[in-house]
């Protein structure tokens, strides 16, 4: 599907290109973020190459790509701390960087991927400090802190905070004056697990309040099940567009059948399927792994339910986030 060039830079095949096209032609309705051709070149280096991209309000919008993808440069783009060498990115209407982008500007939440903070301050003054700077009321700060979980460390110095409190302070920062759109840099390094369900449970408290989420992250299991779509950039382009399942489907990935019969017998299993298209069949720890190509998926079902109650449990694994993001790369 994807091939390497000399360069190192993936390109996909005509085929794979078209299917992605379609999908990325397709704008969503309501688009608060647009980006055309957006370029951003720093002398040989093109950190972002040609972006098109649109975001629709209320959206969670996952950004996922390797390391020097292009995905905290395109951030600060759409943020205007980086102007654009070429093409031009619209939020809420306004474009970024021209007159009516300073309103749009403070509706905007952002947390870089390495938030700075002085460690002097304590965690609400911090937040206050904050505020000023955006020209939003204090008064909202100690309710933040609540939400994030660091009321009990709000009067001690950020010196003392650890990695995952520092983190969480950096997200109470961007939320502070109710952003509609929120740019969140890896959100999640350094979150202990319940502090991650935590983060996620806010994000989908504000999605429901009709907030714009763009969020990239290196963890695929973690955003698969909590974007509504997503891009994977490399070198600078978006590689491919759409839902999980979308990607899914556009790479024609492989899926499992995971079938436990009685007695083991995994013969009854093989003959069953008899000649369908099957990619793989391995015995497992008491139970056979079918690979098939999505189109047999229903020919197998019908075949395995030919069994009857000698299948004892049966589930279907479809290939995970990170699966679809290594195909996109090989
Ligand atoms: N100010 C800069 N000057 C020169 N090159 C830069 C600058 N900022 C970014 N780059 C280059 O642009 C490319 C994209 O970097 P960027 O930080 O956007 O990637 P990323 O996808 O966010 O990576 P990561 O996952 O590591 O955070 C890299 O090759 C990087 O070295």
């Amino acid at each position: 599907m994807t091939t390497t060039g000399e360069t190192g830079v993936e390109s996909t095949t005509p085929a794979a290109a078209e299917a992605l096209g379609q999908a990325a032609a397709r704008p969503p309705r309501d688009a608060v973020i647009e980006a055309r051709g957006a370029a951003r070149h720093y002398g040989a280096v093109r950190a972002v190459d040609g972006v098109d991209l649109a975001v629709a309000r209320g959206e969670v919008f996952g950004l996922i790509g390797h390391n020097g993808a292009g995905k905290s440069t395109l951030f600060r783009m759409m943020l205007g701390l980086v102007p654009p060498s070429a093409g031009e990115i619209r939020i809420a209407g306004a474009a970024v960087g021209g007159r009516d982008f300073r309103a749009v500007r403070r509706r905007i939440g952002y947390l870089p991927e390495n938030v700075v903070l002085y460690d002097n301050l304590t965690g609400l003054e911090t937040l206050h400090f904050f505020a000023r700077l955006k020209g939003v009321p204090a008064a909202g700060c100690g309710a933040l802190l609540d939400r994030v979980g660091l009321t009990h460390a709000a009067a001690r110095r950020v010196r003392e905070y650890s990695k995952g409190m520092r983190q969480r302070l950096g997200f109470a920062q961007a939320l502070l004056g109710r952003p509609q759109i929120l740019f969140l840099d890896e959100p999640t390094t350094g979150l202990d697990p319940e502090a991650i369900r935590e983060f996620y449970l806010i994000l989908r408290g504000l999605r429901a309040e009709g907030v714009t989420v763009v969020i990239t992250s290196h963890i695929l299991a973690e955003i698969q099940e909590r974007v509504d779509r997503l891009a994977i950039m490399a070198a600078g382009r978006v590689q491919a567009l759409g839902t999980v399942q979308e990607l899914r489907e556009q790479m024609d990935l492989p899926l499992w059948f995971e079938v436990r019969v009685a007695d083991a017998d995994f013969a009854a299993v093989r003959d069953a399927l008899g000649s369908l298209p099957v990619a793989a069949i391995e015995a497992r720890d008491g139970h056979v792994a079918v690979q098939v190509r999505r189109e047999a998926k229903m020919a197998v079902f019908a075949a395995l339910a030919t069994l009857g109650d000698r299948v004892l449990d049966l589930s279907v694994r479809e290939p995970s986030l990170e699966d679809v993001f290594f195909g996109f790369s090989d």
